[in-house]
């Protein structure tokens, strides 16, 4: 093979042609060689070549014409030979080393006309932009053209709005462009935006590896808004808008930033993604503000335990759209390489048949020379270097982002927590069958199996037993056509052997037998298979006795360590002892009188009530929608210890929300003290809560103290309301496990009960639970009201029974 040697011969021996004959770069490009015209012709990565020899010479001039040449030969050749794939000079290239040249050679001019055209025809690419920005100042710079800030400025658009109330702005740098926008938010708005930020701001964090962390480079608080959270944010939306001409509808959430005591935010850049993404994403990353819509609002990932509440399944669904577009990419890569590689073969055949019938002239020669030398080297070079790295690099950054092992047990958990509250068998579920409901969505026999395994880990054979059954339905009914099926690649014979394992734990042996020769006639070659097979038959024939040794099979099935009783589904009502009624309260406070309020009495003693219809439709989307990206897994304390933790026996997400955050959650806490005539200024803060799949609280009492802790000055949980943001499908009522009273969301209305006695101690009926949800998303918000407070509101009573409030 040529050797760079040779290239190095054979491009001088080019030049020195060029100069004997004095011959232009164009013609000798085109095959005209001294006035003649041949059929053979130099390719783009010919004349770069020949070009990059005059550029080691420092021959700016001639390296110049022979770039020129080259892009001439690219419009010329739609059909590039293969090399061109590989040594790929594009337009933009060549337009780029042409702006390169002509700098050195100080045409300032014609290096940026070289750069437009290279900018023109390139894909979104950050950097070239950059150089062109930079290029174009230095020259505005040296050649005394800055322009003025007035015809800057309205190169964005203008908005008819504007025009009636212009913005004030002060230009501080035109490049980059950095502005004030004078007096663009009120006294009262900053006030509003300050308060309602108030008690949700969490310490700020950054980016760092892909990961959000609070590092000590950025000590500050802060809070996310949409922009529709409120009036002001949607204002100050339609600002930015007219303010810059650019598209808010993308564009990030607010961020309200509060500084701390020597807080700080050291330099850093706003923008998060790397060259690389942003061509990932196929956008430019150089216009201002433009940045920041790229960035996806990944938030969420830093309170992960997607199962505790569905608020944000939406966000997950989104996620992986983005990553199924982003493997398709890499689908493209890899697939664009193989067709280069596929194409460059044809192309070299076609070329040697035709180059065969030719004359040998000089520029065919040169041409052979140029490619056997470099050309090889390059296709070796090319097939070995991986292509679509940054696809695989996204997925990995991804990976934090997405559920992890918890989330999986979280999710199995509450199924399994579902499933033995309601009673559902494992073949009724994976079919879509749900406590006598048919739903259209079913499991997958993956999802069975996943199942599966989550029981076997804790020993729950029987239940591990019906989820593989249900499994070795679906696998035999479903055409085996799911990507996953592709990557998992699970066999018929692999759920038999699962089945046969969870029934040698029961000592099911003849049912394991049987399972195990399933999975020997589903792989009859399977030598491993067939010697578990023998070996259990033999174990069953010579010892009739159990063959399992596991001592955990008494760990029998679903619900048994659950603290909810079966009466989820509202089917065990005991007869009421009581004439219950319902009634329009004008009692409890004078405004009733003007707007009663629909109560309907569950029970007298001890006192729960639904307050019917108090909040309306539009302020429930309201509630949950500004709640619903602030949800953390919920916690309960442990009075020990006096620690708060994520446990399994409540599986929600929530938030709290100040009784005075705005006019509508002082409008429901002064409802509350309508409704009930009692002193709301001692109230606790709301708690919005969102529940996840099979999302339960299992049975408890609302107040903190224990009795003997009582009356010391510390307040309690005196009564509950539970607000109903929503309708919940299938599943999720409340219920009063003493007293086996089931209530099943009422969307707007609310739940209300005494926790504590006319003496000021817990009132053990009332222990309440929280059952599972079985379809929707359940969202609810409570409202503790304390004892104290309640001196004068409600004085104990000599019958220790509360006389009804009405
Ligand atoms: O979700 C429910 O129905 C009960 C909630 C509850 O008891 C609580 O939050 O204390
Ligand atoms: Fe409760």
């Amino acid at each position: 093979m040529p050797k760079l040697k040779d290239i190095r011969d054979a491009s001088e021996g080019m030049t020195k042609i060029q100069k004997v004959y004095s011959m232009s770069a164009s013609d000798m490009a085109q095959g005209i060689l001294d006035g003649i015209k041949y059929n053979s012709s130099l390719t783009a990565s010919d004349c770069v070549t020949v070009a990059q020899h005059y550029s080691n010479l420092s021959q700016w001039a001639s390296a110049e014409k022979w770039i020129i040449a080259g892009l001439k030969s690219l419009k010329r050749n739609i059909l590039q030979p293969e090399l061109q794939l590989l040594r790929g000079p594009s337009i933009t290239e060549l337009a780029k080393v042409l702006g390169l040249i002509r700098i050195k050679r100080l045409d300032y001019e014609g290096a940026l006309q070289a750069y437009q055209v290279a900018l023109k025809k390139s894909p979104p690419d950050a950097k070239l932009y950059e150089e062109h920005q930079y290029l174009e100042s230095m020259y505005l710079k040296l050649f005394g053209l800055d322009p003025n800030i007035e015809e800057y400025d309205n190169s964005y658009k203008s908005e008819v709005f504007s025009l009636c109330s212009p913005v004030k702005k002060e230009i501080l740098s035109v490049d980059p462009y950095i502005a004030l926008f004078h007096d663009v938010i009120s006294q009262k708005e900053q006030k509003i935006l300050q308060s309602v930020s108030k008690i949700h701001l969490m310490a700020s964090t950054t980016i760092h590896n892909n990961n959000k962390a609070v590092k000590n480079y950025r000590i500050s608080k802060s809070v996310w808004y949409a922009s529709d959270y409120n009036d002001v944010t949607k204002r100050l939306t339609t600002f930015m808008e007219q303010a810059t001409g650019y598209d808010m509808k993308s564009s990030e959430l607010f961020q309200v930033i509060n500084y701390g005591l020597g807080g700080r935010f050291d330099g850093h850049e706003d923008y998060l993604l790397t060259d690389k993404l942003v061509l990932l994403l196929g956008v430019f990353l150089f216009l201002p503000f433009y940045q920041c819509l790229l960035v996806e609002d990944y938030n969420f990932t830093v309170h992960t335990r997607f199962s505790r509440s569905v608020a944000n399944m939406d966000k997950l669904l989104k996620l992986e759209e983005e990553l199924a577009l982003n493997l398709e990419k890499y689908a493209e890569v890899l697939m664009l390489k193989a067709n280069t590689i596929k194409w460059g073969v044809q192309l070299m055949a076609y070329r040697h048949i035709e180059e065969s019938t030719l004359a040998w002239d000089y520029l065919k020669s040169y041409s052979l020379t140029v490619h056997m030398q470099a050309d090889w080297l390059r296709w070796q070079l090319f097939i070995e270097k991986p292509v679509g790295l940054e696809y695989l690099d996204y997925m990995k950054s991804i990976k934090p982002s997405l559920p992890q092992s918890w989330d999986f047990n979280d999710a199995s958990e509450g199924l399994r927590r579902m499933q033995g509250v309601y009673q559902l068998k494992a073949n009724d579920i994976s079919g879509g069958l749900l406590d006598g409901v048919k739903y259209n969505s079913t499991f997958s026999y993956l999802d069975c199996i996943s199942m599966a395994q989550h029981l076997m880990n804790q020993s729950r054979w029987e239940n591990a037993a019906q989820w593989t059954q249900a499994g070795i339905k679906l696998f035999k009914s479903t055409k085996k056509s799911t990507e996953l099926e592709l990557i998992r690649g699970l066999k018929l014979e692999e759920f038999y052997n699962t089945l046969a394992f969870s029934l040698v734990q029961q000592d099911e042996s003849q049912l394991a037998l049987e399972a195990s020769e399933n999975a020997h006639k589903s792989a009859p070659h399977d030598a491993e298979i067939f010697k578990a097979y023998q070996k259990l038959e033999n174990q069953i024939l010579s010892n009739p006795i159990p063959v399992n040794n596991n001592n955990n099979s008494h760990l029998k099935d679903q619900g048994e360590d659950l603290q909810l009783p079966r009466c989820c589904n509202g089917r065990c009502e005991i007869a009421r002892k009581f004439s219950l009624y319902c009634l329009y309260n004008t009692k409890t406070s004078p405004f009733l009188r003007l707007a009663p309020i629909k109560t309907e009495l569950l029970s007298k003693d001890p006192y729960i009530a639904i307050f019917h219809d108090v909040v309306y439709p539009k302020e429930l989307t309201r509630i949950r929608t500004a709640c619903k990206s602030h949800l953390i897994a919920s916690t309960t304390i442990n009075y020990t210890s006096n620690a708060y933790s994520v446990d399994s026996y409540r599986t929600s997400k929530s938030v709290w929300i100040p009784t005075d955050s705005n006019n509508l959650t002082q409008r429901i806490t002064n409802l509350v003290g309508d409704a009930t005539g009692l002193e709301m200024t001692t109230s606790e803060m709301f708690q919005v809560i969102n529940y996840g799949i099979g999302g339960l609280f299992e049975a408890h009492m609302d107040p903190v103290l224990s009795n003997a802790a009582r009356f010391n000055g510390t307040d309690d949980r005196f009564a509950t309301t539970i607000f109903w943001l929503s309708d919940v499908e299938q599943g999720g009522a409340t219920i009063f496990t003493k007293l086996n009273l089931t209530v099943f969301p009422q969307s707007g209305s609310a739940l209300f009960w005494y926790n504590l006695d006319n003496w000021g101690n817990e009132d053990k009926r009332t222990e309440h639970a929280g059952c599972p949800v079985i379809v929707g998303s359940k969202w609810i918000m409570t409202k503790w009201v304390t004892d104290m407070g309640q001196e004068f509101r409600k004085p104990c009573y000599k019958s220790g029974v509360f006389p009804l409030p009405f």
